[in-house]
């Protein structure tokens, strides 16, 4: 980006923008879009987390690996590929290809084409109408704050003695660690754990909770667990790191663990502080936060927030609907709403996990809804292809409406498409099980899982009597005919 001084910056702006991420660059893209005079701020580069260091990168990181691991898994097909060897700086090689492939679609030349003013700088709020970038001063009409969040570092002792390493600086690794310690199983521990130990770390992963992946549908997260076992990686729960001594964690129950390298992963906070938030009137919440209301609205009702620094589930599909949802309220003065019944979500592990809606858990404590699971055995393509640890649950309301869908497998982030356009639209398992799906695919698992639903609500005493009374009288009908 150009750089500040080079730039001319505009005094006023219907709708400023404060971050290039996902949401910040959606927010602006629609504002100028309803011919908004537009600015966005960005302190580093256009396309934000995602693209640089997160979906992107630990995406392409991922799909090195399972080739690793899809080769030394040969044998079971028939096919030998001994010496399986990873050149770490050619991995890294593909990583900064996906993101530089990727990146012009975010590029501050493609914002201007769609006529955003992009503003190279960090911008902070001097008012309740207005900001400051470097000297310069931009009184806004709106703003949307778009600033993300960034990797929580817990209080432990002697950890900043050693150069540990968070999803923002793991991308800068030149070699592959010989040991690797991860702290916090959550999405980033596990895609990160399985990945590094697929290309040849020997990975451990310290998780505080009961077990890895805590928010997710215990069998699922079982599953993954057992896959990353398989993969070598040292799984610890229930523990936590109690200090940092020489290149070791020490943890609570005693256990040293040596490591080359450190990776901490257990959460991300807001990037709220000293943007003058205080000045604008915009209060934060007591994790720092940014209030919103369910249009996005905060406190100062010029103001919007959209993306990872509301609290909300932080995927870059939700930024990107939020930077929609506030640039839309705020330039046309609509009130549409973030929807927040059902926010889809994958996580990339082999198994991966996929969910939409309603998940299993929640689904217990509900009355009237039930879940219909269908094991991965029962999955012809997951057979053919010997990937039959896996599931699918469907929960379901009364009425047999698909309101929630828990897909664990592979590609189970392309299965739940269909599942969210299902509960989206409140279709029922009769409306699925009576739709061809093309076979052998994975979704036949929420198909067959569908039309056993409906064999079963075909079962009940007083439908299959109906049916056995209807195919009676037919045959009879029949038989009058042909008499
Ligand atoms: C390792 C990892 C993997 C992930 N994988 C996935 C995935 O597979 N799928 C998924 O949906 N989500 C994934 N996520 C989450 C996803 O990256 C975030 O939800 C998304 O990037 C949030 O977008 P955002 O616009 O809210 O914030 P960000 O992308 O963080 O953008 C905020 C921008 O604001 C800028 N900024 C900050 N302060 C200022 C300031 N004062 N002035 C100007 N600019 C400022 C920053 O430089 C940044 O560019 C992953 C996250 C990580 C860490
Ligand atoms: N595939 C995806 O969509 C994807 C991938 C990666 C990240 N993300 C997003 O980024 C967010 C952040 O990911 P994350 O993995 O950093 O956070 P997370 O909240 O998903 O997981 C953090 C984990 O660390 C554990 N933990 C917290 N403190 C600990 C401690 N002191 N010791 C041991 N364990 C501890 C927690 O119990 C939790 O399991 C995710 O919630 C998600 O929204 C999404």
């Amino acid at each position: 980006m150009a750089p500040q001084s080079a730039q001319s910056v505009p005094r006023s702006a219907d709708l400023v923008v404060l971050g290039g991420g996902s949401a910040g660059i959606v927010a602006a893209k629609t504002a100028a879009g309803f011919g908004a005079k537009v600015v966005l701020v960005e302190r580093d580069r256009t396309g934000g987390d995602c693209l640089w260091t997160g979906c992107v990168p630990s995406k392409a990181l991922l799909a090195a690996a399972s080739v690793a691991a899809a080769m030394r898994r040969g044998q079971a097909f028939g096919i030998d590929a001994s010496n399986v060897t990873v050149d770490f700086s050619r991995v890294m090689t593909h990583v900064q290809g996906a993101i530089e492939t990727i990146a012009p679609v975010d590029s501050p030349d493609t914002l201007r084409a769609a006529n955003v003013n992009v503003v190279s700088g960090t911008a902070h709020f001097t008012g309740p109408r207005s900001l400051a970038v470097g000297a310069n001063t931009i009184t806004f009409g709106q703003a949307v704050i778009a600033t993300g969040a960034a990797p929580a570092v817990p209080k432990l002792p002697s950890l900043d003695q050693v150069d540990y390493l968070t999803s923002e600086t793991i991308w800068g690794l030149t070699e592959l660690p010989p040991r690797l310690t991860v702290l916090g199983g959550g999405s980033v521990g596990c895609e990160l754990a399985q990945a590094f130990a697929r290309l040849g770390s020997a990975v451990t992963i310290v998780e505080a909770a009961e077990s890895l992946l805590p928010a997710e549908d215990r069998d699922a997260a079982a599953l993954v667990t057992q896959s990353l076992i398989d993969d070598g990686v040292d799984v610890l729960t229930r523990t936590t790191a109690e200090s940092v001594t020489g290149r070791a964690l020490v943890l609570t129950d005693g256990r040293r663990l040596e490591f080359d390298s450190l990776l901490v992963a257990v959460g991300r906070k807001p990037r709220t502080t000293s943007i003058g938030l205080d000045t604008a009137g915009v209060t934060v919440d007591r994790r720092g936060f940014v209030t919103v209301d369910k249009h996005l609205r905060t406190t100062n009702p010029r103001i919007w927030a959209a993306g990872d620094l509301t609290g909300h589930p932080q995927f870059t599909h939700t930024a990107g609907m939020h930077g929609s949802i506030a640039a839309t309220n705020a330039i046309l003065g609509l009130r549409r709403t973030v929807d927040r019944t059902g926010t889809p979500r994958v996580t990339f592990t082999d198994p991966e996990i996929a969910v939409d809606g309603i998940d299993t858990e929640a689904a217990q404590r509900i009355p009237g809804l039930h879940v219909h699971t269908l094991g991965h055995e029962h999955v012809d393509r997951a057979v053919a292809e010997r990937e039959t640890r896996g599931f699918t649950k469907l929960v379901l309301d009364g009425k047999h409406r698909i309101v929630g869908a828990t897909v664990v497998g592979p590609r189970a982030g392309e299965t739940i498409g269909e599942m969210v356009l299902a509960i989206k639209q409140g279709l029922r398992t009769r409306d699925l099980a009576g739709t061809t799906h093309p076979y052998p695919t994975y979704n036949d698992a929420p198909w067959n899982a569908s039309i056993a639903d409906v064999r079963s609500q075909l079962a009940r005493p007083i439908v299959s009597g109906t049916i056995t009374t209807l195919a009676r009288v037919r045959r009879m009908w029949q038989r009058r005919l042909t008499n």
